[in-house]
């Protein structure tokens, strides 16, 4: 069995991977759409992707892409700690206040806004597609007057020195990631689950008033737990939306199919995106 996983190697997603999946041949690909593709087109069995951070908010390149693109179920979801470093090349480790630019992924560069605006003000930000490929650019360039920003895995991966350690600007910071598979299945792990969620997609009928009142009373009146809801663009004109709604609980033979029915009633498009799983990552099993 293969897990693909945003890479390349070093990344938080890696980290999550190694923690859950110790056992398991794991493959670095460049970017999401492509760790998606690649259990779509069987050339891993499960993928490894972030969904959600603590600090940051959703990653939106996943949620569209799954919903728009890719259709594959979730299976699976981690949650683990981030901690953020500034790594630079070792011959700037004393020098780290005079890099000009900083590489990251967006979601860490927005996790350190506070360190940056205070001790880095002049410095300008450059995105790549993950915090280890910023962290390998910066090995490559070491005449640069660059740093990057990632986690110990991936300084001892390229070689960087943590110039200043935990940069990110609040302590509670976690990241949730899922995991994807072709089919709906049982994930080899181990360690016993941390609970249960299933998550729904829900496209309210047009112009209704008090659609979204009257689909969260569905879930209301029955005491299904929602943990998360979230709008996104439908990407079909101004003002369409779809919601994403996790329920803090598995899928059940009652209460989750009678609001499903409640819902389709209403005249909602109701998508079940997975019924999973958690595992939570202690801060120790990460490097
Ligand atoms: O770039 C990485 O290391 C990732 O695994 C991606 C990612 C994200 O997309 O949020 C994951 C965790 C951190 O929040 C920062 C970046």
């Amino acid at each position: 069995m293969k897990i693909g996983y945003l890479g390349p190697k070093g990344t938080f997603t890696h980290a999550a991977v190694e923690a859950v999946f110790p056992h398991i041949l794991n493959v670095p690909y460049h970017t999401i759409p492509q760790c998606m593709d690649a259990v779509r087109d069987g050339e891993v069995e499960l993928a490894v992707v972030p969904l959600e951070n603590a600090l940051e908010g959703s990653v939106n390149l996943t949620i569209d892409y799954l919903i728009h693109e890719c259709n594959l179920p979730i299976v699976g979801e981690i949650i683990a700690p981030i901690e953020q470093h500034l790594l630079v090349h070792p011959s700037r480790s004393e020098h780290w206040m005079h890099v000009e630019r900083i590489y990251s992924h967006s979601h860490a560069i927005a996790q350190c806004h506070k360190f940056l605006h205070r001790h880095l003000k002049e410095a300008t930000y450059e995105y790549v597609t993950s915090t280890s490929a910023a962290a390998k650019y910066v090995s490559e360039h070491p005449n640069e007057k660059i740093a990057a920003i990632g986690n110990r895995l991936a300084a001892k991966q390229y070689g960087l020195a943590i110039a200043k350690e935990n940069i990110h600007d609040y302590d509670y910071n976690h990241t949730r990631f899922i995991v994807l598979h072709r089919e709906r299945c049982l994930l080899p792990v181990k360690d016993q689950e941390d609970g249960f969620k299933t998550t729904l997609m829900v496209m309210l009928p047009k112009d209704q008033a008090g659609a979204l009142h009257q689909v969260l009373s569905a879930f209301a009146w029955r005491k299904l737990n929602l943990t998360k809801i979230e709008s996104r663009p439908a990407k079909t004109g101004l003002g369409n939306y779809f919601f994403i709604i996790d329920i803090d609980q598995k899928m059940d033979d009652v209460l989750i199919p009678g609001a499903i029915a409640e819902l389709e009633a209403l005249g909602c498009t109701v998508q079940l995106l997975g019924s999973y799983p958690y595992y939570t990552v202690k801060k120790t099993s990460l490097v």
